[in-house]
């Protein structure tokens, strides 16, 4: 890493890490409360462990110019292998979470392990932790090839990747050892997300001036999906992160809003963190992985953009959607229900687009399991986008909420959408990255893809099973008016489902170890032909982004 960066640059690394570090030290010795403490520790030690890592590259001779005329991918591969880590470690949060709902006492009588700490854990690793990295990693990617643009500096893509690892890494610590500001999605408390906005301004200003760089007239639709990402993101945490910290020493803060107005900040946010973090993103990964890896135009550009300005537009209104019933005004929740249903037409745009794609490349989908992982991610985005619409109906969500539907339908999202794209575009940018001709083992990639769908759909046939029956159990009468079943009845029916769903989860784990394999030995083997001729990747291909786009006129 090191090595790539100029001697000035090393210099402003230094300078920066050691600020960082004198933070987290006075955090640790100022602190009033110990948890704060302990986070100025683990910001102190981060940034520590990183400076030795600068000094011990300091000295090594500066990059050649040459080097400078090439894309600069090593943040994009650090990215890549950083966000598998996630994978594993939230993947078995979320499992262990799921055995815990079946068997409670689980917890070993330790807080940090019981279910309010553990959940979020698993939450914010998979989403922000892995799903984050993928993101960046590949947009530092995806804007450089269809921009035919190099990043402006070496510096600025290893501070965005290192600074959000750190924001992750005292996310995840802090509710282990109990902090949290108790609003989903955007537990940790004022000082992570303050550092969160300055690393997010530092990428959202990198992915500009790569874009002013730019060689190629036209921007790449991709560029707007991961733009609007990066942006709304930003928009999104600064607002339901407004708080009052009870003092600068202290981890603890209220949030600038209350009652049903904090319900709405909240549930504004935590929509469309579903919809640019988990949605816009990933179809910016969408457009420029599908149509490069099946080697075809996308099928209607012109769809992609309609589409974009729909997601873009309608989702902001919909959020409501998560509050029926509540303190919140009938004619606002009715609001949130039609914008949810009207986002049905863009999102089956782009599931559409996507799948039309592939027409006249479907033998390449029988025989390619990095493509199929992208199709089936393709059909999980249409499904659980019909299901979201639906359960947003304010008389279908009054039998949803609260119950496993609703967990069912987030993990169609999430693991049938998010996690199949993201499988699907690594497996296409590793041999890219380490210049190979394929993975390691497409075998492997094949078990891997069977394990994911399988561990999906038990996971989320469950679920809707579990939901539904809750649902209806908890709203069922007998002659004289009164409930017909108690709690704890509901809670014995699902036990066989948590199970089925533990199982699932650990189909779909166990895929992502065997990813993590196989990715690693691809690089393995790239580092033992280093030196080796190098094979000439298909993605420098220069008119890239102008034969992707190119599908109408076809
Ligand atoms: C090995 C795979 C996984 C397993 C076993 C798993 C398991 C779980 C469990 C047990 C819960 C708590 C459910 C509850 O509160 O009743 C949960 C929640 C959640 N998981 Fe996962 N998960 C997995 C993968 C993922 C992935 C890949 C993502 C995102 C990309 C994700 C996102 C979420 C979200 C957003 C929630 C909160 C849902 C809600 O409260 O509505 N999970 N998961
Ligand atoms: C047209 C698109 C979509 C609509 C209209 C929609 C609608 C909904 C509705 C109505 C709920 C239930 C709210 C409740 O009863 O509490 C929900 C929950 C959720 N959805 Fe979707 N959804 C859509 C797409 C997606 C996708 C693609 C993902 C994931 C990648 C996703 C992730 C989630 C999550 C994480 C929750 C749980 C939030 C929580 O309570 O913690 N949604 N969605
Ligand atoms: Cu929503």
């Amino acid at each position: 890493m090191v090595g790539q960066l100029t001697v000035n640059e090393r210099k402003l690394a230094f300078l920066i890490l050691i600020l960082i570090a004198v933070v987290g030290l006075a955090m640790a010795i100022t602190g009033a409360d110990k948890l704060f403490v302990v986070h100025g520790l683990i910001i102190f030690l981060s940034a520590l462990g990183t400076i030795f890592l600068v000094i011990s590259g300091y000295f090594l001779p500066p990059p050649d110019i040459e080097n400078a005329k090439h894309y600069y991918d090593d943040p994009t591969r650090a990215g890549i292998i950083i966000a598998m880590v996630w994978a594993v470690f939230a993947m078995f949060i979320g499992d262990w979470v799921a055995w815990l709902l079946a068997f409670p006492e689980m917890t070993f009588d330790a807080a940090w392990a019981s279910f309010g700490r553990l959940r979020p854990v698993h939450t914010t690793g998979i989403i922000f932790g892995f799903g984050g990295n993928a993101l960046i990693a590949t947009s530092f990617h995806v804007v450089q090839r269809t921009s035919r643009a190099r990043m402006p500096d070496n510096l600025s893509p290893w501070v965005v990747i290192f600074g959000y690892n750190l924001f992750c890494l005292l996310a995840v610590s802090g509710y282990f050892i109990g902090i949290t500001q108790s609003k989903e999605y955007a537990e940790p408390e004022w000082y992570a997300d303050i550092w969160l906005v300055i690393i997010w301004v530092t990428y959202f200003i990198l992915y500009l001036r790569v874009l002013a760089r730019r060689k190629e007239p036209h921007i790449y639709v991709a560029n707007w999906y991961y733009m609007a990402f990066i942006l709304v993101v930003a928009i999104l945490h600064i607002v339901n992160n407004l708080a009052i910290p009870i003092s600068l020493m202290h981890a603890k803060s209220y949030s600038a809003f209350s009652g049903v107005q904090d319900a709405m900040t909240q549930w504004w946010y935590g929509h469309n963190a579903v919809a640019f973090f988990l949605t816009a993103g990933f179809l910016g990964m969408l457009y420029y992985f599908l149509p490069k890896q099946a080697g075809r135009p996308i099928y209607s550009y012109r769809m992609s953009i309609v589409g974009f300005w729909g997601i873009t537009f309608f989702y902001m209104w919909a959020g409501s959607h998560h509050l029926h019933y509540t303190a919140l005004p009938t004619w606002v929740q009715t609001l949130g229900m039609t914008f949810s249903a009207m986002l049905l037409i863009p999102s089956w745009i782009a599931a559409g687009n996507a799948l039309m794609t592939l027409n006249g490349a479907w033998h390449k989908v029988r025989d390619d399991a990095t493509l199929r992982f992208m199709m089936v991610a393709a059909v999980f985005y249409g499904l659980s986008t019909f299901e979201g619409s639906f359960m947003a109906i304010r008389p279908v969500n009054a039998l949803s909420h609260y119950t496993d539907w609703t967990i069912g339908h987030v993990h169609a999202g999430a693991l049938g959408w998010v996690a199949l794209i993201t499988f699907g575009a690594i497996y296409a940018l590793v041999p890219w990255l380490w210049k190979q001709k394929r993975m390691y083992s497409p075998k492997l990639v094949e078990v891997h893809f069977w394990l994911a769908l399988s561990g999906t759909l038990i996971y989320v046939f469950s679920m809707w099973n579990s939901g539904i029956i809750q649902g209806l159990m908890w709203r069922t009468y007998n002659e004289s008016g009164t409930l017909a079943y108690s709690f704890v009845q509901s809670m014995v029916e699902m036990h066989p489902y948590y199970i089925a769903r533990a199982i699932g989860g650990l189909f779909f784990l166990i895929g992502a170890i065997v990813g993590c394999y196989n990715i690693w030995m691809t690089v393995r083997s790239a580092r033992m032909l280093a030196g080796a001729p190098e094979f000439e990747t298909p993605d420098l291909g220069i008119a890239s982004a102008q034969e992707i786009k190119a599908g109408e006129q076809a």
